[in-house]
């Protein structure tokens, strides 16, 4: 058997933990596939309490930096976190020296991927980043590997396990968001400060990275539009459940003839969709690709036994000396596709206005429709309450978001409307 490849670990959270006892618990196996034994070799963590684990074998730094630059290792496995920071200096310091570099770290890639891709590949290293996208789900490796023989025509999903998981139970349950959300941090699922996943912001890291992978083109954050869950109510989900959607928060990137479209935002999905099915915590992720056509991936997309998974599948390639390029070509070679904006965008879209029941509001409101070409596909009201507002909703054909939008502004400045008024995209899948 070849010599060991020595591993490690800076961060022992949820992640590291997790990565420590797999790469444990299965090394029998790992050694067997990669034809050599994986070990640990070192860890770190400013943080020295007792975590259950086994690690009095391995040299202990409380310096991660330090032990990216001096422990006697081929890989360095980054597990803190942090869109930069000692993430960053982490990653940067085992470059330096001339070791691989594995990470969960979306957040890091989405803004700094490039540039660490560029040093690592400059010295035949790799950056493996599986775990950073869909936990679990392999799907770094299927479309870099599996889809290699394919344009990618497009790429969407669920992405934020918090986020569906809060969607899930709005519908089960039919109580609000912030109920909802309130709960999830309580269990433990929701972050304490939960702005990344419920703002979509995470999605976004994830979509990102993703776009560059299946299109080749740049990783460029600033291009995705973004939009979270915080405005979804439990009117909406009951209309849609009624219009037979279900409404999911997608990450979603399509090449367009204006470029890549990039986009975070809340979607309506028709029930039969696979992407429909998806609850709770679990994570999808589809390619529609131009030979294979659709592939769906499911799985879970968080947690420390997933995510690893996915960790430990980076460092198996690393041991048997596979170095495909970090995001599927080259990084030099990756295009600046122009980013479709927004303003571009076609679509369908579901629209709810709370609205005082009087006559004449909905001639008003179907006017400012008309003079911006909207054309309504269908139009529900639920309830009458004398002097109350009472939601409408309605449905459109394809309409310009540029006009969809301009038209909400105009309908909002009829003063009949109790609250602004909310539109949801519907996606065709
Ligand atoms: N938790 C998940 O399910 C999950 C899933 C996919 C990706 N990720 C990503 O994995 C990474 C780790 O997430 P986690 O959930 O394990 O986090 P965590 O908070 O559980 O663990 C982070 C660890 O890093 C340590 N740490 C923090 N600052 C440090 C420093 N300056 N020096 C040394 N150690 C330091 C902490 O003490 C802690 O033990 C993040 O980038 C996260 O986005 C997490
Ligand atoms: N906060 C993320 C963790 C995994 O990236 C989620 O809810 O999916
Ligand atoms: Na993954």
């Amino acid at each position: 058997m070849s010599r060991p490849l020595k591993v490690a670990v800076a961060g022992l959270g949820t992640v590291g933990g997790g990565t420590v006892k797999l790469l444990q618990a299965n090394a029998a196996l790992l050694a067997e596939r990669t034809g050599r034994p994986v070990v640990i070799t070192a860890v770190a963590d400013r943080d020295r309490r007792d975590r259950g684990l086994s690690l009095d074998t391995y040299r202990w730094f409380d310096d991660a930096v330090a032990m990216a630059s001096d422990a006697d290792a081929d890989v360095v496995v980054e597990l803190i976190g942090g869109a930069g920071g000692v993430a960053l200096k982490v990653c940067e310091a085992a470059i330096a020296a001339g070791r691989h570099v594995v990470t969960a770290n979306k957040a890091l890639i989405a803004h700094h991927g490039m540039a660490l891709a560029a040093a690592a590949e400059a010295k035949g290293l790799t950056l493996g980043y599986e775990a950073a996208v869909a936990g679990g789900i392999p799907i770094i490796k299927s479309l870099r590997e599996g889809l290699v023989g394919n344009h990618a025509r497009r790429v969407y999903g669920i992405l934020n396990g918090t986020c569906n998981y809060i969607l899930t139970q709005m519908r089960e349950t039919g109580r609000e968001f912030a109920t909802v959300l309130a709960e999830a941090q309580a269990l433990g699922y929701a972050e304490a400060d939960p702005s990344f996943d419920v703002d979509g912001i995470d999605t976004a890291h994830k979509l990102a990275i993703l776009a560059s992978v299946a299109f080749g083109c740049t990783l460029d954050f600033d291009a995705v539009h973004i939009e979270g869950i915080r405005h979804v109510a439990a009117v909406d989900i009951a209309f849609a459940q009624e219009l037979g959607y279900r409404i999911k928060l997608l990450g979603i990137a399509t090449q367009t003839e204006a470029g890549i479209e990039r986009r975070v935002h809340p979607c309506m999905v028709r029930l039969d969709t696979p992407i429909a099915q998806v609850d709770g915590v679990f994570n999808a992720v589809v390619i529609d690709g131009d030979f294979v056509d659709r592939v769906v991936h499911e799985g879970r997309g968080a947690g420390e036994r997933p995510t690893a998974s996915a960790v430990v599948a980076d460092i198996a390639d690393i041991a048997r000396g596979r170095n495909v390029p970090t995001f599927g070509v080259p990084v030099a070679t990756l295009h600046a596709a122009p980013a479709a904006p927004m303003s571009e965008h076609r679509g369908a879209f579901y629209v709810r206005l709370m609205v005082l029941d009087r006559p004449g509001v909905f001639a008003d409101i179907a006017a400012i429709l008309r003079d911006h070409d909207v054309s309504m596909e269908a139009v529900l009201q639920r309830g009458r309450a004398p002097g109350e507002p009472v939601p409408v909703v309605m449905t459109t054909h394809d309409t310009a978001e540029a006009a969809m939008v301009h038209s909400l502004v105009k309908i909002g400045e009829l003063g009949s409307s109790a609250e602004p008024p909310r539109m949801i995209r519907i996606e065709p899948f």
